[in-house]
């Protein structure tokens, strides 16, 4: 059994009118620098998914986010931490996009053209996928990740 407590983390797939979906690049500093990934960031203490993935993207990309329900719950073990990620689509919200964390965006069509993705997001990426009638291609996203990843 592991005893290792999960990390809690609220992430927003943001969904454009034309589907487009939106991925940003991971900052210097943080795990996986470099990865992208789908804006979010970790629970604070008595936050609700919801009020965490709000203020994360306030804070990260400047942007205020209407009504966020959780869509899955997916976990990853990565060497850094047990996650456990709450994912919601997020199809309404206001404000103009402004890195704030120094990071880059990209509204991207299925399959992204952006590598490469943190591990932990590939499942929601397999659902996206089917829900469009389209196939999911692991290899798309794996074959190309770096050989050795501090914090992988
Ligand atoms: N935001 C986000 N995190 C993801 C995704 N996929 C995935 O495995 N994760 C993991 C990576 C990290 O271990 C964790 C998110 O933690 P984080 O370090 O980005 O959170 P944070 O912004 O609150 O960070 P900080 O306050 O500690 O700087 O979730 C994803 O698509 N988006």
């Amino acid at each position: 059994m592991s005893l290792r407590k999960h990390t809690e983390v609220a992430v927003g797939v943001l969904i454009r009118a034309d589907d487009a979906l939106l991925l940003t690049s991971r900052p210097e500093g943080k795990p996986c620098a470099g990865y992208w990934e789908f804006p979010g960031g970790k629970l604070e203490d008595g936050e609700s998914v919801e009020q965490a993935l709000r203020r994360e993207l306030i804070e990260e990309l400047g942007i205020t986010i209407g009504a966020a329900e959780v869509w899955k719950v997916t976990e990853h073990d990565y060497p850094h931490a047990l996650v456990r990620l709450h994912w919601c689509k997020v199809r309404d919200w206001q404000g103009t996009f402004d890195m704030r964390e120094g990071q880059s965006m990209a509204w991207q069509q299925l399959p992204l053209d952006v590598k490469p993705v943190l591990p932990g997001s590939l499942p929601v990426l397999q659902w996206l996928a089917q829900e469009r009638g389209m196939a999911f291609d692991a290899e798309h996203y794996t074959r190309h990740l770096p050989e050795a990843t501090p914090g992988l």
